[in-house]
């Protein structure tokens, strides 16, 4: 049977770069929250033993997309405690909305959904902490898509507390350059030494991202946009970037604004969400599959 689910979208609500570690990894103080909006996986437990993805990513092969590379690692993680899931294979389709290397965190998404998703199907029987510690595997941001709560993330991402910050409505800008996050972190010019704060602290200041300047400077097409955007609603980038996203109290104060963006820019409205719409779809879903 065909099984539908959802791989939302995530914000940096801020996000603050207190250090960096001696492997290069940078660490961070970050607010995530996610978007009732994103990329749809369409997946197809079966006994074939194989992974197959039947809608291939531009520019990713299969072996390198996060799709493939979740299934395959929650696959032989847990045959070495069931072998009768040595038989356990999927067919999965995307239909892919997020931008890539937008800072929206699709791919890490992807990979969450493909995680929690066959952990059901295939009755592995893994815990969401045992899953999202898989998940770190694949990339700092998977295991806070794979608990699904909004969240204060330490470390690289992985140290999570939950956060309940205001579920406001968000308009979603992407400039049109796709920005790598190694590019990012790699910038001599970036503020790597922010000062690290208690939660309190740094809700009670106003939200900012370290990586800002720096994009700004590489790119002109997200300078533009945000300047743009900081006339009508507070604006920022969200993780590395490209993504711009600006705060209303209403979808139709964001609506209003997005009718006009200059050209080029594309865009989308969501609503902010504290639990993410995979978490609420595992919940609606039968016990066992
Ligand atoms: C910084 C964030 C904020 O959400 O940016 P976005 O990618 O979402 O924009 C993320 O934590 C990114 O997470 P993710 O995209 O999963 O990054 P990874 O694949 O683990 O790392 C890609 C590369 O970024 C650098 N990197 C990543 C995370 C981190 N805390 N410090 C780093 O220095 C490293 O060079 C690493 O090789
Ligand atoms: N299923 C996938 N969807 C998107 N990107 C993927 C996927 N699998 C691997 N990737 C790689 O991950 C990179 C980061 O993509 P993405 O997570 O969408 O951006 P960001 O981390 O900026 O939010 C892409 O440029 C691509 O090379």
């Amino acid at each position: 049977m065909i099984t539908t689910w959802p791989a939302p979208a995530k914000l940096n609500l801020f996000l603050y770069i207190t250090g960096r570690r001696p492997d290069g990894y940078h660490n961070l103080q970050t607010l995530f929250q996610f978007l009732d909006y994103g990329d749809t996986l369409h997946i197809e437990p079966d006994q074939s033993g194989n992974i197959s993805l039947l809608t291939p990513v531009a520019g990713v092969s299969d072996e390198q997309n996060l799709i493939v590379r979740a299934a395959k690692l929650l696959k032989q993680a847990a045959e070495t405690s069931n072998p009768l899931l040595a038989q356990a294979g999927a067919r999965i389709s995307i239909e892919k909305t997020l931008p890539m290397g937008g800072g929206l965190g699709g791919g890490s998404s992807n990979a969450a959904t493909v995680l929690v998703a066959l952990n059901y199907l295939w009755q592995c029987n893994l815990t969401s902490d045992e899953l999202a510690k898989l998940g770190l595997q694949l990339g700092a941001d998977v295991p806070v898509f794979v608990e699904g709560f909004a969240a204060f993330a330490e470390g690289v991402g992985e140290q999570l507390q939950p956060a309940q910050p205001e579920e406001k409505w968000y308009l979603v800008a992407h400039p049109g350059v796709s920005i790598g996050t190694p590019e990012v972190f790699n910038d001599p010019g970036l503020t790597r030494d922010t000062p690290v704060r208690d939660l309190a602290a740094l809700l009670a200041a106003p939200f900012s991202n370290d990586c800002e300047a720096v994009v700004r400077k590489r790119f002109r097409e997200v300078d533009e946009l945000v300047s743009w955007l900081l006339e009508y609603a507070p604006s920022r980038l969200t993780g590395t970037g490209a993504c711009v996203f600006s705060e209303f109290d209403t979808e139709s104060a964001a609506r209003q604004v997005l009718e006009l963006a200059p050209k080029g820019v594309r865009g989308f409205v969501a609503r902010g969400v504290n639990v993410s719409p995979l978490r609420r779809t595992l919940s609606e879903r039968p016990a066992t599959a």
